[in-house]
């Protein structure tokens, strides 16, 4: 954690504060009740085992509007029309950035999509609190991303066991040995290896393809950021990674669905 890029170091400071302002307007204790009314979750996991099992692509399509790397991704930015576009495309799950400073995500986007489409929806933000994982089922969320060079190990397993409580599927994300060595050390059965270096944003898709080499086959892989063309998919499929994470490159398209299409299928 002392070795945390500078970026993911900001975008952590922030969130403290956040947490602090959310739950002084609303307190953990209510937001606790609220949960019983919360719509049940569809089974992430599950959706996506169900197609990388057959060795078809299970796609995570991302609704982010902006990135610290790249900046304002889309325009022309309606989550629910997004979502739907996604799921006709084939898509197997959608993850909506909610974080506001860095990607201009918003709880609300989250909603909107998972209303416009029968798909589970992974809430993807920096998850460093009990009091976010709440908040995701509250709002109707199906599974959480917990960043393990955002965490401690303390911290990662009892987020991780929250989530599960609650019903959700929690994506663990590495960059590195490392930290794969880490989540592997959990019962986590759905690990995502992002490809995006956080000091540089350089992605390489070398990182999962190493990482895939060592890696258990009774957990899940998810490769994630810096996939763009179908080359990179069969890349992928050839290293037997079937389960994919994308954002920039369906959101620069004017149709995302038709663009996970051509890309995927
Ligand atoms: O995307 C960024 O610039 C970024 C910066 C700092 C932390 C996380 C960041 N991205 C989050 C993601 O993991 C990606 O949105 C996701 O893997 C999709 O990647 P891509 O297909 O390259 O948009």
């Amino acid at each position: 954690m002392s070795d945390t890029p500078d970026i993911l170091k900001k975008i952590l400071q922030r969130k403290a504060g956040e947490i602090a302002e959310r739950s002084a307007r609303v307190p953990l204790q209510a937001l606790r009740e609220q949960v019983e009314s919360a719509s049940a979750p569809r089974g992430f996991l599950e959706a996506l085992r169900r197609r990388a099992v057959e060795g078809d692509a299970a796609v995570i399509a991302e609704i982010k509007k902006a990135s610290p790397s790249k900046g304002v991704l889309r325009e022309h930015f309606v989550p629910a029309e997004i979502a739907a576009s996604y799921e006709k495309g084939g898509a197997a799950c959608l993850s909506v950035l909610t974080d506001i400073d860095f990607f201009q995500g918003a709880d609300a986007y989250l909603q909107q999509a998972r209303a416009a489409c029968r798909l589970p929806v992974l809430r993807k933000d920096f998850v460093i609190d009990p009091y976010q994982v709440w908040e995701a089922r509250v709002l109707g969320a199906d599974g959480i991303l917990l960043i393990v060079a955002a965490l401690d190990d303390r911290a990662l397993g009892a987020l991780l066991d929250l989530a599960t409580e609650l019903g959700m599927d929690a994506l663990v994300e590495v960059h590195d040995a490392e930290e794969m060595a880490r989540a592997l050390a959990t019962p986590a059965p759905l690990i995502g290896v992002n490809n995006r270096n956080l000091r540089t944003f350089e992605t390489r898709l070398d990182t999962t393809l190493t990482l895939k080499q060592d890696f258990p086959e009774d957990r899940l892989l998810v490769t994630e950021s810096g996939i763009h063309t179908p080359e990179d998919v069969q890349r992928m499929h050839a290293a037997d990674v079937h389960a994919f994470l994308v954002g920039e490159a369906f959101m620069k398209a004017e149709d995302p669905g038709r663009k996970l299409r051509e890309i995927f299928f």
